[in-house]
Parts: C-alpha cells; sequence; structure tokens
C-alpha cells in the first residue's frame, strides 16, 4: 500500500451549521455557549451534526493558515470567524452583531436589502431546518505554473440566489494573497451537494490549475479533481501501469467518468485516441481544454450521463482496447455493465474509491449476473490499494481485469 506522511490535500469541504456539534465524551468538558454555530465537518452519517474545526490537519498550511505573517490568525479566522463571529458564540456573535463591528452591521443590511434574508438566516447552515443561507465552504488549493507558489480557490455554497450577499466577505477574503478565486455556487436543493445549478465568479478567475503527471490541469469549481494531489501522481501512475501499453501507439482508450479528463490525457501521448464520458458539463469544458493547454489532440471528450445509455451507446466510436472506469461512490448501472461486457474490450481497469460498490461491480463483471442471464467475461488479475485519504478509513482502489 502507498502511504504518504506529508500531507497535501488540495480540497476540502466543510459545512456551516446552526450550532457547533460537541462529541458525548467531551460535554463535560466544554460550555455549550462555545458551540453556537459550526463550520467544520459532519459528523459521521448525520448532515445536521457540524463538528467546528479550526484547523483541518489535511489541508495544506496556505489553506488552514496565512503563511508568513505571526499577526495574523488562519484566514478561516479571519474571515469568517473574528469578522462574522460564525464560530464566535451566541453572546460574543450578538456582540459582533448589533454594538462591535461596522462590517457586520453593513453585511446585515446587505442580507436584509437583497431580498429579505435575515442576518441570522445567513449565518444559519441549512441542517434540518432546512433555513439559512449558507451551506457549505470549498477549499481547494493548486499552484502557479509559473511560481509553483500556491493558490487557492474559494467557493461558497448558498441555498438561494443572492451573490451580493457575500460581497462584504469577498472584499476581507480577496486580500489573502494566495487566494486567486472566489466563487459563489447556488444550490436550491434541500440536499447537501454542493454542486451549483449557478456559478458565480466573486474574485478573480474561476478555475485553478494543478499539475500531475507532468501535465497542466484547469479545473472548475464544480469539477472533480483527486482532493490528493501527491497521491493523485501515485495513483495515475499505477493505472498507466496496469494499461500495460504496448508503446507503439496502437491502442484505443475509453475513459468512463472522466472528470477533467486526467488519466485519458495521462495516457494520451502514448495510444491512438481516447474517447471521455463525464455527466458534469463544466469537466467536459475543462477536458477539452485541459488537452488544448497540453498540446494533446488526440483525446475526445463527450457529455453524457453514463446512467441513461442507449443500446447504441458509443456504437460511432472504434472499439477500444483499454476501458478506464473510475465511478463516483454508487455502483455503475446495470445498463453500463452490460454494454462493458458487449463491448469486450481486452483490459478493464477500474478505479473505485468504495470497496463495497466496487466488489458487486467487479463480481458481475467476472461472475455475470445469472438472475439476469448475464455472462461475466473478465478475470480480475491485480487490485493495488492506493491511500489516498491517509488517517481515514476510505481507500481506493486499481483493479485490472483481463478478457477471458
Ligand atoms: C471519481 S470521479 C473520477 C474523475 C476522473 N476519472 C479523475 O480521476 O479525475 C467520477 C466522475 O464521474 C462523474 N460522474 C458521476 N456520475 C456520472 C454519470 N452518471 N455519468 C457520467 N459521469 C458521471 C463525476 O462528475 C466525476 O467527474
Amino acid at each position: 500500500m502507498f502511504t504518504v506522511f506529508s500531507l497535501h490535500v488540495m480540497q476540502m469541504e466543510f459545512s456551516f451549521g446552526p450550532k457547533g456539534w460537541v462529541p458525548a465524551e467531551q460535554l463535560q468538558e466544554k460550555s455549550t455557549d462555545e458551540c453556537v454555530y459550526a463550520l467544520g465537518l459532519h459528523a459521521p452519517g448525520f448532515f445536521d451534526k457540524v463538528l467546528n474545526v479550526n484547523k483541518c490537519l489535511l489541508q495544506s498550511d496556505s489553506a488552514n493558515e496565512k503563511s508568513g505573517n505571526e499577526s495574523r490568525a488562519t484566514w478561516r479566522r479571519t474571515a469568517i470567524v473574528e469578522d462574522y463571529g460564525v464560530q464566535e458564540g451566541r453572546r460574543k456573535h450578538h456582540n459582533v452583531l448589533e454594538k462591535e463591528n461596522e462590517n457586520m452591521h453593513e453585511f446585515s443590511q446587505l442580507c436584509k436589502n437583497a431580498g429579505g434574508i435575515q442576518s441570522w438566516g445567513f449565518l444559519r447552515g441549512m441542517c434540518n431546518s432546512h433555513t439559512g443561507f449558507l451551506k457549505h465552504l470549498m477549499l481547494r488549493s493548486g499552484r502557479n505554473v509559473e511560481t509553483g507558489l500556491p493558490e487557492l480557490t474559494v467557493n461558497f455554497v448558498t441555498s438561494s440566489d443572492n451573490p451580493e450577499c457575500l460581497r462584504p466577505l469577498v472584499e476581507k477574503i480577496a486580500t489573502i494573497p494566495e487566494v486567486v478565486s472566489i466563487v459563489n455556487n447556488v444550490n436550491t436543493s434541500i440536499g447537501y451537494t454542493s454542486v451549483g445549478e449557478k456559478e458565480y465568479t466573486l474574485y478573480g478567475k474561476s478555475t485553478i490549475i494543478e499539475i500531475l503527471r507532468g501535465l497542466t490541469f484547469q479545473i472548475s469549481a464544480n469539477s472533480f479533481f483527486q482532493t490528493n494531489t501527491r497521491q493523485g501522481d501515485v495513483l495515475y501512475k499505477l493505472i498507466e501501469d496496469c494499461a500495460f501499453l504496448k508503446g507503439d501507439g496502437s491502442e484505443i482508450v475509453l475513459d468512463l467518468f472522466c472528470g477533467t479528463g486526467t488519466i485519458g490525457l495521462a495516457l494520451a501521448k502514448r495510444v491512438k485516441p481516447v474517447y471521455g464520458f463525464e455527466v458534469v458539463a463544466q469537466a467536459v469544458s475543462d477536458a477539452r481544454q485541459n488537452a488544448t493547454l497540453n498540446f494533446i489532440n488526440n483525446a475526445t471528450f463527450i457529455e453524457g450521463d453514463l446512467n441513461k445509455i442507449g443500446s447504441a451507446f458509443a456504437n460511432n466510436l472504434p472499439k477500444p482496447d483499454i476501458v478506464i472506469t473510475d465511478p463516483n461512490r454508487p455502483v455503475m448501472h446495470i445498463k453500463l455493465i452490460k454494454f462493458l461486457l458487449r463491448l469486450r474490450a481486452s483490459r478493464i481497469i477500474y478505479v473505485s474509491c468504495n470497496p463495497a460498490t466496487c466488489a458487486r461491480d467487479l463480481n458481475y463483471l467476472c461472475c455475470g449476473v445469472p438472475e439476469q442471464n448475464i455472462e461475466g467475461r473478465y478475470r480480475l488479475s491485480s487490485l493495488q490499494p492506493v491511500d489516498m485519504f491517509p488517517h481515514t478509513p476510505h481507500i481506493e482502489c486499481v483493479c485490472s481485469l483481463e478478457l477471458r
């Protein structure tokens, strides 16, 4: 198993909550006053219990702290906690709101002017009541390709379409040198997903750059990108090894669930064409742009929902030699399993961050689904876990399947 000891997790998603959740073992130690309003991580299995996180050990220093300036606290504290009182407790918050902080006063006025949102509502997370404005805070770090210095994107996910409400907060955060982009994703659903129906760029650019396997990738806020860049390099090298490319540039690659095109593009210079499929429009557009950025002209990226494929899916494409499939945590749709079994590519590389759903899909591909008269056609030739999420129970697996 590959493990890193020095972490650099590129993306973290935090949630806002109406009050901080205190684990039972700490109830004695903490007064409940300390815990009003939360910005942090969900307790496992409970979306309405948000554990305050003041410093995230999985984040890069620049995402956690303002390096080189001892006098300023972490940027999260500076921008959100100190100025807006989200984590400071109800009493302090009242002081900040009503007496002390001009910005906060302006801010609450702004909120009221902008469509009747109450300032208190602004600070409440959605949680069970489904009220409030701020849902999630997503931090993503990348680097400047010329200087190599860290860059940060800040993505506020809100429950309604009122980007002006964020303006005072944006002005504060924009003064942090590492921050190159501040966006607002508006997600009006009652769910906890962070992908917005609309996105506003409130400061700087709308994308961030990261480098993996020597290639440059542009990433939009709604596009998937490996959260752990250093281990991402290890993961993609392993996928390349599992592809057993002949080296004569003759193979055709199908990259399913391709995101910003990372895996396909990492292989593109050593194969014939690469075809990528992905459902998120921004990710497809990033993938196309990434091909251009890396002078790759044999990669085609197609927008489409792999859960809704018809019998004619990919009929117009040449038969691939290698299929990469890298689904989200749920199982692959049975239509896609059937497609892969009909396609009979010589090799499938199945990349998964969920061993349970991965096991089901591998079982179908290898042993078939007898109750549906589906015959399995593959043999699992290798399975390598990669520790993409150190110090958590999660694990990524790269599975190599050969046609029998
Ligand atoms: C685990 S990510 C892998 C992305 C890419 N392979 C990478 O390594 O960066 C899974 C990707 O599948 C996409 N996705 C999820 N459901 C999908 C669907 N039904 N059809 C097509 N793409 C889907 C997600 O948007 C995401 O980009």
